[in-house]
């Protein structure tokens, strides 16, 4: 039987031409995506979804999706896709990671004109008669500085056509390395630094932990007043109703949003405001755009689905059937390490050593190198995937450096070591697959410790000093946070300490606070897996 695919979000037509051509039926429906129960309804007589951003893959429909083996995304962001829920369900996510990247930065730059200009209020009043001529004093873009957050694919365009329109271009990304940005003729500057000189701020980061409310009231406080504010990333980014005071106050001069916190937005706190300009979530729709992700989606469903190819896929790694059940336990522990590299670090990352010795070395490394950097990247970039991770760590000029050799602890069959060299510090972490199949961390930073990895757990390296455990489960026990394992490692008496600690909840940043202060603590992590 064919392939049954259900396109339930506005796409190009284009998808579906490529769908049948490829002998996959396809059902278009592309305001279906808008209703959850009808999709919940009929999703289970598909193996393929491909969706924009109105369908919503929660847990509810995906369990529901019996026959669903891949969700396609027809553009970059996959927040819409409940992840985890998919991969636990061994759904495929695969996404288009750069179809739509000129068409949202020409978006964020025709926001920054129509602030500039103030060209919708303008537009509504001369329309309505009025010829306000004095009402609009607009302010010259040339010579302003643009302060970009987040200088990835998107940020990079917006970067080279602020350059391109005689603007002093200035970017936080803690990813981009100094060679990127010089590259770019950006001048990479620290978050503080970029908020109290941009005269546009404008956000091209995912929404992640470390974004969420990156223009929170503290910071939005910080920037120059007559600052002008475009947000063509994520809703959430920025706090919406501290914004909305310092529009009011005249603190802000205006503020251009394309997402918004709840979508479709309906009501929200900065409408109304003469100075805000909003669009309806359209930084990807042009036709070009529309069509390059489109297109793309639909070959790579097609490949998976009458293939088993896999590509773009943020989820899984691109293997065949024989090589998986060897290699899915230490793509699991590639990917771990990674992570727990990648939520540490908090500088550019220059290089990434990965050693493979004894028995893991023969398998197939490429594979595992992929996940390991997918995994140090994930908690950085948007939706990383394991296909385009070493490539998109060649572009910002991360050396990647594969060892393989024979087993040198006779206490473990296979390890895997993986070292990153940031350009301010160095850090390793060592892991294994016990019988069980299960990824445990066995060294960070040549220090031995035994742990499994579990969901949520805290990191903290400290000097060997007697006190500090005790007091150090007190504050988690005093905040209500259960410690479900406790794994403790130094590399000598009264030397350098870690502790690897599951724990049952969230560490709220408080009590990571707390952690901080206490008496001989060098690093305290609150790590997610
Ligand atoms: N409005 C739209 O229709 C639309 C269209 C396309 C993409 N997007 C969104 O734009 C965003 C960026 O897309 P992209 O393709 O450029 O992604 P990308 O992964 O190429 O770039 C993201 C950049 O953000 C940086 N970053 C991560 N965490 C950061 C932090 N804490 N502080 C500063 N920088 C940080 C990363 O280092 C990276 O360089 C995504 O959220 C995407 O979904 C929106
Ligand atoms: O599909 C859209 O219109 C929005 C896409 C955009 O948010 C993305 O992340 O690619």
């Amino acid at each position: 039987m064919a392939p049954r695919v259900l396109i339930s979000d506005a796409l190009s037509e284009a998808a579906v031409a490529i769908f049948k051509e490829r002998g996959i039926e396809v059902d278009f429906q592309p305001d279906l995506g808008k209703d959850k129960d009808k999709l919940a309804e009929i999703i289970g007589q598909f193996d393929g979804l491909a969706i924009r951003s109105a369908t919503k893959v929660t847990d509810k429909i995906l369990e529901k999706a019996t026959n669903l083996k891949v969700v396609g995304r027809a553009g970059i962001g996959v927040d819409n896709v409940d992840i985890p829920a998919a991969t636990a369900k061994g759904v495929i996510v695969m996404n288009t990671p750069f179809g739509n990247s000129i068409t949202t930065a020409e978006h964020a730059i025709a926001l920054m004109f129509a602030l500039a200009r103030q060209i919708p209020s303008a537009d509504a009043s001369t329309q309505a008669g009025k010829w306000e001529k004095n009402k609009f004093m607009g302010v010259e873009i040339t010579a302003k500085v643009l302060g970009i957050i987040g200088c990835g694919n998107i940020g990079s365009i917006v970067a080279e056509r602020g350059v391109g329109l005689k603007m002093r271009v200035i970017a936080f990304d803690p990813f981009l390395t100094p060679e990127r940005a010089l590259d770019l003729g950006v001048e990479k500057v620290e978050l503080d630094d970029l908020l109290a000189r941009a005269d546009f701020i404008t956000l091209h980061t995912p929404l992640t932990p470390q974004t969420k409310n990156i223009l929170s009231a503290e910071n939005l406080a910080k920037t120059k007043k007559g600052v002008r504010v475009i947000n063509c990333a994520r809703g959430g980014l920025v706090d919406e109703e501290a914004l909305r005071k310092l529009l009011d106050s005249g603190h802000v001069a205006g503020a251009a949003f394309d997402v918004f916190i709840t979508e479709p937005a309906k009501e929200n706190p900065l409408f109304g405001h003469p100075n805000v300009v909003c669009t309806p979530h359209l930084g990807a729709s042009t036709s070009e755009a529309q069509e390059n992700v489109a297109l793309q989606v639909a070959e790579q469903m097609s490949d998976y689905l009458t293939r088993g190819a896999i590509s773009n896929a943020v989820n899984f790694p691109s293997i065949t059937a024989e090589e998986a059940p060897k290699l899915k336990p230490f793509i699991a522990l590639a990917e771990k390490l990674g992570s727990f590299a990648g939520q540490v670090i908090d500088s550019a990352i220059k290089k990434v050593t990965i050693t493979y010795e004894g028995e893991v070395g023969q398998l197939k490394i490429k594979a595992l190198t992929a996940s390991a950097i997918a995994g140090i990247l994930r908690p950085l970039l948007a939706d990383v995937n394991v296909v385009s991770a070493p490539a998109v760590a060649k572009e910002r000029g991360i050396v990647i450096d594969e060892v393989s050799r024979a087993a040198a602890d006779a206490d473990y069959e296979s390890l895997i070591t993986l070292t990153v060299e940031t350009d301010k510090s160095s850090h390793s972490i060592a892991g294994t697959v016990f019988h069980d199949g299960k990824p445990r961390i066995i060294a960070i930073n040549d220090i031995k410790i035994d742990a499994a990895v579990a969901p949520v757990m805290i990191y903290v390296s400290n000097e060997d000093k007697p006190g500090f455990i005790g007091r150090f489960a007190s504050l988690l026990g005093n905040a209500s946070v259960n410690i479900a394992t406790f794994a403790l490692g130094r590399d000598r008496e009264g030397g350098s300490a870690i502790a690897l600690v599951e724990v049952d909840g969230a560490v709220p940043e408080s009590v990571q606070n707390e952690v901080k202060a206490l008496p001989g603590v060098k690093k305290v992590k609150a790590l997610a897996f």
